[in-house]
Order: structure tokens, then C-alpha cells, then sequence
């Protein structure tokens, strides 16, 4: 089954939400937990226990688990095995973006059936150009998994790059919705080539009604959005947008019930 479809299928049993594990140095040590990689595996396998049986689609931060070399990322594809095992899609926010050349063996680690750091999907960056993406894109088709594309990122430094406009008069962010939107075209229910879009971003000022993908959107707790912010970008018809937190829930830890019960506080913010 494609990405799209088996997001939708996860998300009308579970709920529209995507929790991260984000071991942050902060969130380590306020769990009592070393600042290596044995830490860092108890922080994500306490994760896995606590949410990954309950969240639709849990997206590990990489660069936590870069950070602690080899071993954090032997842990980051032990995580995502059991994430997998436990019913969530897994999405790599990894954020990759590259010369389509070098695309093609990100591709192979993210997007191929059997590598390890392979989950459901990944994000990818598209500011060497969308094209520049094709290798990724092609892969995720043949593996069925899916892409979750950089267009309105959280950050407030991101509008320079994402709100430019291009010689046609196009925000860049727009001609990344519309590359996305071409690519998803005739899917059913949901195509496989997602967007990211922050939930702190002041006015939406894209079109997504051609998206026809889901729309990931960060930013809710630590970085100040709230469930008003989703419905005013959004609308009351929140179908195909995932929204996703990671410090909010991650700091009830390190209690796995606490960190059950953050996670379905968030959830029935966005469903009620
Ligand atoms: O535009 C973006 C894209 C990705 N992120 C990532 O999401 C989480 C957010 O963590 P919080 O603790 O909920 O702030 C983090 O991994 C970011 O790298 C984003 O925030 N904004």
C-alpha cells in the first residue's frame, strides 16, 4: 500500500497527530538520563513504549541522534524498527536536500526497502531546486513510502528564502506547494509527497487547495502555536494536516504514563 494511503488509514484509527522524539541535552538531563548514547537510547525506547502504539506517525529528530555518532545512529534505526513494529508510520525528519546525484544515495538510506534508516518517509529540503529531489521522489514511489517537503518552515528566518518571489511573480513557497500538488495529481485519498508547513506561520499566503498531499505542520507548544493557529491557517476542515510536537509531550517523561497522557491531551486539543 502507498504512503498516502496507509497515512490515511493510520490517521482515521488513531488520530491526526505526529509526535517527535527530540532528545534534546535539556530533556536528557531532566529525565536523569548520561549525555551519551546509552542516554540517548533509553530517552528514545522509553519514546517508543509511551507513544508509539498511540501516535499515527512519530518522526525522530536525526540530528539528536547524529550527534552521538555511530552509536546514536544504530540507535535511530533501532527506534525506527520498533516504532514500525509497534503500528506508527515513522517519519525521519532528516530534512536531506542535495545535487540529484547525491539525492540518489540519500534516497538508498531513507527510501529504500531493507536500509535500516529507511522509515515511511523523510523530509527533504528543496532549496537546490524541487527537481533536484527526483531521485528521492522516484524512490519512494517504487518503495511506497513517502516524501514530506520543506515550504513554510516554523522559524521566522525561513519567510526571506520561502516568501521571495521568482521572476514569474511565484513565491518560492507557492512553486514548491504547486511541484508538490503536480506530483500528487489523481492520488486517492491522499498522495505520497507531503509539505511541511509551521503552524507559527503569521498568514498562510499559499494556495494548498491543489496539494492533494498531507501537510505536516510544526510548531505547536515550545514554539508557541495553538490549536486556534491550525484552524485559522487550516480551516475547520483539517483533513490530510498532521500536526506535530515534540518538546510538549517529550517533557513529561521520563514516566511512560505521563508521557502516554501528554500525548493524548494534544491529541483531543486538535480532535474536540
Ligand atoms: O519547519 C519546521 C520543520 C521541522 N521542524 C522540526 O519539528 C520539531 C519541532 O520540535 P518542537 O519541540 O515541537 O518545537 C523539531 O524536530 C524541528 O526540527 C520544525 O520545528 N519546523
Amino acid at each position: 500500500m502507498r504512503f498516502g494511503e496507509r497515512l490515511a488509514r493510520v490517521v482515521s484509527e488513531r488520530g491526526p497527530l505526529c509526535v517527535g522524539i527530540d532528545p534534546h541535552p535539556g530533556l536528557l538531563a531532566s529525565w536523569g538520563l548520561p549525555q551519551d548514547a546509552s542516554g540517548l537510547e533509553r530517552f528514545a525506547l522509553t519514546c517508543v513504549e509511551a507513544f508509539g502504539a498511540e501516535a499515527a506517525v512519530v518522526k525522530p529528530q536525526s540530528a539528536f541522534f547524529e550527534a552521538h555518532g555511530s552509536r546514536g545512529v544504530a540507535v535511530l534505526e533501532r527506534v525506527i524498527a520498533d516504532l514500525r513494529s509497534a503500528g506508527a508510520l515513522v517519519l525521519v525528519d532528516a530534512k536531506r536536500g542535495d545535487i540529484g546525484s547525491t539525492m540518489a544515495a540519500y534516497a538508498a538510506a531513507y527510501l529504500t526497502e531493507g536500509s535500516p534508516l529507511a522509515g515511511d518517509a523523510v523530509t527533504l529540503s528543496p532549496y537546490l531546486g524541487f527537481g533536484s529531489l527526483e531521485p528521492a521522489l522516484a524512490a519512494a514511489e517504487e518503495s511506497g513510502r513517502g516524501v514530506f517537503v520543506l515550504a513554510l518552515t516554523s522559524n521566522p528566518e525561513g519567510a526571506s528564502v520561502q516568501r521571495a518571489r521568482g521572476a514569474d511573480g511565484v513565491a518560492v513557497a507557492q512553486a514548491v506547494v504547486d511541484a508538490a500538488g503536480a506530483r500528487n495529481a489523481g492520488a486517492s485519498p491522499l498522495g505520497d509527497v507531503g509539505l511541511v508547513v509551521g503552524a507559527t506561520v503569521h498568514e498562510l499566503g499559499v494556495d494548498l487547495s491543489g496539494l492533494n498531499g498531507p501537510v505536516l505542520a510544526p510548531g505547536f507548544g515550545a514554539q508557541g502555536a495553538t490549536v486556534a493557529d491550525l484552524r485559522r491557517l487550516f480551516g475547520d476542515e483539517l483533513r490530510g494536516v498532521l500536526p506535530t510536537t515534540s518538546r510538549d509531550v517529550l517533557r513529561h517523561g521520563p514516566s511512560e504514563a505521563d508521557l502516554r497522557a501528554a500525548t493524548r491531551r494534544v491529541l483531543d486539543s486538535f480532535t474536540v
